[in-house]
């Protein structure tokens, strides 16, 4: 089944996606007590941030058209602490079995930003449609495209099967051509049982580089798979399991340490329907770095009524569905792993935009999830339009949050001037608990109940904060100075 953009397709020769959204309640999950990625110093990390960028798709050089003051501009703007970054297989296997050691230099240099103010970074190896090979006109150079793009030109095969233009990107996915280049990606065909390891031995080469790397902090390994012939449960748990495990098994030859983030099928999971993912096991000693990063793109959103009236009541229903599978596959399924909302957004001039981003972050604070909104790409769904002026997101977003906890988190709230966060101190995590504090809410001193200060810049916006080790769940509140 496809679904786009209000109206359900039903494509031959596709197995619909299976699984019935849940009628009430959870769907078969336990809410999951969130657990969370960690850093060093052992901080529960909780992420915030954009998906940087979707310009990156079709550059030649693979790099997104984002500069170190674009940066700069963001993290004094919102004080983010997280990308999900973009990566292509295309850049780093221009040829079989070639890696392009200076593709992954211009990667670590833009790493090296983000290291510099202190952010986190997930690198996502990113696909739409497969790759920019899938049509002459789309494809700039080696799967560079910006109808399809991930995949090189060298691992696309469509076996001469015809993809003729379509009014929207989405219909792409079942042209005949790309649904081949899938299946014979999966080798579901049986005929290239090779594709899907050049695609886990991409990501050791990519891990290779990264491994020791603090600033890198997970890998997502493949950007809202589509299973081409293959759909749902049959998908997720057989071609789409196999290839993470394969995955994880090459990355763990080289990076013992980073989290392997891995994504459900995207259509109808983005949407709310249950996810069919399987187990993916991590060979590493010690605890599992599994995470588990579904994307949220309720279908009503794109009624055009945005988050308003029917519109939103059926939003509201789908992030419930939606809230149900996280916490069933990454509490149950995966086995208590932590989540990352890897892409959520809208168009910020739709009516109700501020409530639903709100609502979104909502959800994902008391899943514990990280977030990284889709995307930093000038215009009306992101923070800036092509002209710099900011739309509504810069200060939706720009809200007080507690960046690296020592110890486990089991809830917070903020408003613009006010934080509460209560924790459970990890006596071994000796390094203070970090906030972000924006001006608006913060425009002088800060006040601290139930901590003491151990820093708080104006310049960073960073407060740091420590507790009694012997403690037992301890309740933080940050306010300004009175
Ligand atoms: C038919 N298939 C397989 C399909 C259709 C639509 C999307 C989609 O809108 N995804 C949401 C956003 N995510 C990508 C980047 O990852 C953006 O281009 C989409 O807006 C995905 C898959």
């Amino acid at each position: 089944a496809l679904i786009v953009a209000g109206s359900l397709i039903l494509g031959g020769g596709i197995a619909a996606a299976e699984g019935s959204l849940p009628t009430s309640g959870s769907a078969g999950g336990t809410s999951m007590s969130p657990s969370y990625l960690t850093d060093d110093a052992g901080r529960s990390l909780i992420l915030r941030g954009f998906n940087t960028a979707s310009s990156a798709k079709s550059a030649p050089d693979g790099m997104p058209k984002f500069t170190e003051d674009d940066l700069e501009r963001e993290h004094a703007d919102m004080g983010t602490n997280f990308v999900r970054f973009l990566i292509s297989w295309r850049s780093v296997e221009p040829e079989p079995g070639q890696y392009d050691q200076e593709y992954l230099d211009r990667v670590e240099d833009r790493v090296s930003w983000y290291a510099e103010r202190g952010y986190k970074v997930m690198l996502d190896m990113h696909q739409d449609v497969y790759s920019g090979a899938i049509t002459p006109e789309g494809n700039s150079g080696n799967g560079a495209g910006n109808i399809g793009n991930g995949a090189p030109a060298w691992a696309t095969y469509m076996d001469g099967l015809p993809v003729s233009p379509q009014d929207r990107w989405e219909l792409y996915y079942i042209q005949p051509g790309v649904m081949r280049a899938f299946d014979n990606f999966w080798n579901t065909t049986g005929q290239h049982p090779e594709l899907v390891e050049h695609y886990a031995n991409a990501w050791q080469a990519v891990a290779e580089r990264f491994a020791g790397n603090d600033t890198v902090v997970a890998y997502d390994l493949m950007n809202e798979p589509w299973g081409g012939s293959l759909q749902g449960p049959a998908f997720e748990g057989g071609p789409l399991a196999a290839l993470y495990q394969r995955t994880t098994n090459a990355i763990r030859e080289v990076d013992q340490d980073s989290w392997v983030c891995v994504a459900p099928q995207a259509v109808g999971v983005n949407q709310g329907v249950p996810s069919g993912l399987t187990k993916i096991n991590d060979p590493r000693a010690g605890e599992q770095r599994i995470a588990y990063c579904p994307h949220l793109y309720p279908l009503p959103l794109d009624l055009g009524d945005g988050y308003s009236g029917l519109s939103r009541t059926l939003t509201d229903a789908t992030i419930d569905t939606w809230r149900d599978s996280v916490e069933h596959i990454a509490g149950n399924v995966l086995g208590g792993v932590p989540a990352i909302l890897g892409e959520f957004g809208l168009d910020t001039t739709l009516p109700g935009a501020t409530d639903y981003i709100d609502r979104v972050y909502t959800t994902a604070r008391e899943l514990g999830a990280g977030v990284s909104y889709w995307s930093s790409d000038p215009g009306p769904w992101g923070p800036y339009l092509p002209d710099g002026t900011q739309t509504l997101l810069v200060d939706t977003l720009n809200k007080p949050y507690p960046r690296a906890v020592a110890g486990t988190p089991t809830e917070w709230s903020s408003t613009v001037d006010r934080l509460q966060l209560t924790f459970t101190p990890n006596p071994a995590v000796t390094a203070p608990t970090e906030i972000y504090l924006p001006e608006s809410g913060f425009p002088g001193g800060v006040d601290v109940a139930g901590a003491d200060i151990v820093n708080w810049n104006p310049q960073s916006r960073l407060l740091t904060v420590e507790t009694a080790d012997d403690a037992g769940p301890v309740t933080v509140t940050v306010t300004p100075a009175g």
